[in-house]
């Protein structure tokens, strides 16, 4: 026999030593590492990743005597890339910024895709998907249908704001506020606001205390001056954008965590305010229509595309007032534009 064969226990001393080899490796350039960093490293305190910049991130102290302060930190080779909304250990250096040591597991993950079209995280811990939509401009079902979809399948408490409420006196707008009954019905929070005229404002600052919020909907509807709103200081809002857009490829990615003075976090960018527009199976299609899930499993056909197929459940149930028709149309119409791509 040319090749040896290994006793399980001689395998097992071999893994043994090539895995403290590695832990010793390891330690060795963790001491490189803080003794590059200026000696010293402060004890381990929990922080907030509030920004990222390639490989620097932005840890806001969540504890300690620097509790609220923001340091720019480095993060351990041995983990993984880091998003803003993370939340972290990390210790501090003695030139004003810090090393990353653990990374705590997340509670939700927001994913975009990259240039190659592989599925990145692009924040953390986010629970709050703020769906804005207007009587202008005019607002499409299915894409709110679709950002519902996107919530349920990121496990996201959906928020659904129609703003501009000051355009709902004209009668050609009024059929608008019935969209937001119909959402009610189906169990969404919901919310009738309008970022200029104020009303509502307090409402909203309610929903959004306690949770890590994201804003998308439709350009024009109004986000940035519903968040300008929220924002009293805007200038540090616009100047940390501006930031961002003389920081070259970035910029549509990087997104920014915001603290709201009620309280309540928001996490923006270009790139966070496309969630839920990017491909979606046609299972998880199905099961972001809440409704939809008690008559799944129970048309004639296992196949069931649910248009026109005798014995379909959901077809019966349009026609039994269980499903909307309006709600019907907009899963047909988010179908259709899967099958084409
Ligand atoms: N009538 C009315 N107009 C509003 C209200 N809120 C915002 N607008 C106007 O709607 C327009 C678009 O508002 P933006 O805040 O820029 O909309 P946005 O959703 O951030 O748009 P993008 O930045 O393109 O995504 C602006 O002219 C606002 O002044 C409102 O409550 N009532
Ligand atoms: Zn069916």
């Amino acid at each position: 026999m040319s090749k040896r064969n290994l006793t399980r226990r001689q395998s097992w001393r071999i893994q043994k030593i090539q895995d403290e080899r590695s832990a010793r490796a390891e330690r060795r350039a963790e001491r490189a590492e803080e003794t590059l960093l200026g000696g010293d490293l402060g004890s381990e305190q929990q922080g907030l990743v509030i920004a990222h910049f390639g490989v620097q991130v932005d840890v806001e102290a969540l504890d300690g005597a620097e509790r609220g302060q923001v340091r720019r930190c480095h993060r351990r080779a041995n983990l993984p890339a880091l998003v803003t909304g993370d939340r972290v250990v990390w210790r501090a250096d003695n030139q004003q910024s810090g090393v990353i040591v653990a990374l705590q597991p997340r509670r939700t993950e927001l994913f975009r895709p990259d240039h190659r079209g592989q599925l990145k995280p692009v924040a953390a811990n986010v629970d709050r998907l703020v769906i804005v939509f207007a009587a202008l401009p005019q607002p499409h079902r299915n894409l709110i249908d679709r950002y519902l979809v996107a919530a349920e399948q990121a496990q996201l408490e959906p928020l659904l704001v129609l703003n501009k409420a000051d355009l709902l006196e004209l009668p050609e707008h009024a059929e608008i506020r019935t969209w937001l009954d119909d959402y009610a019905a189906l169990g969404y929070r919901t919310l009738c606001l309008s970022a200029t005229a104020g009303d509502g404002l307090d409402t909203l600052r309610r929903e959004l205390r306690d949770h890590v919020n994201v804003f998308v909907g439709q350009s024009g509807v109004g986000k940035s001056s519903l968040i300008n709103a929220l924002l009293p200081d805007a200038d540090l809002r616009v100047g940390a954008l501006s930031e961002m857009t003389g920081k070259g490829t970035h910029t549509t990615t990087t997104a920014r965590l915001f603290h709201f003075p009620e309280g309540g976090d928001l996490i923006d960018s270009p790139g966070i305010r496309e969630f839920g527009l990017m491909h979606i199976s046609h299972e998880d299609l199905l099961d972001g229509f809440i409704e939809f899930r008690p008559f799944l499993g129970h048309c004639r056909f296992r196949d069931c595309q649910h248009l026109h197929e005798p014995g379909c459940a959901l077809l019966a149930a349009v026609a039994s007032g269980a499903i909307s028709p309006g709600r019907m149309n907009s899963y047909r119409h988010i179908l259709a534009s899967l099958q084409d791509n």
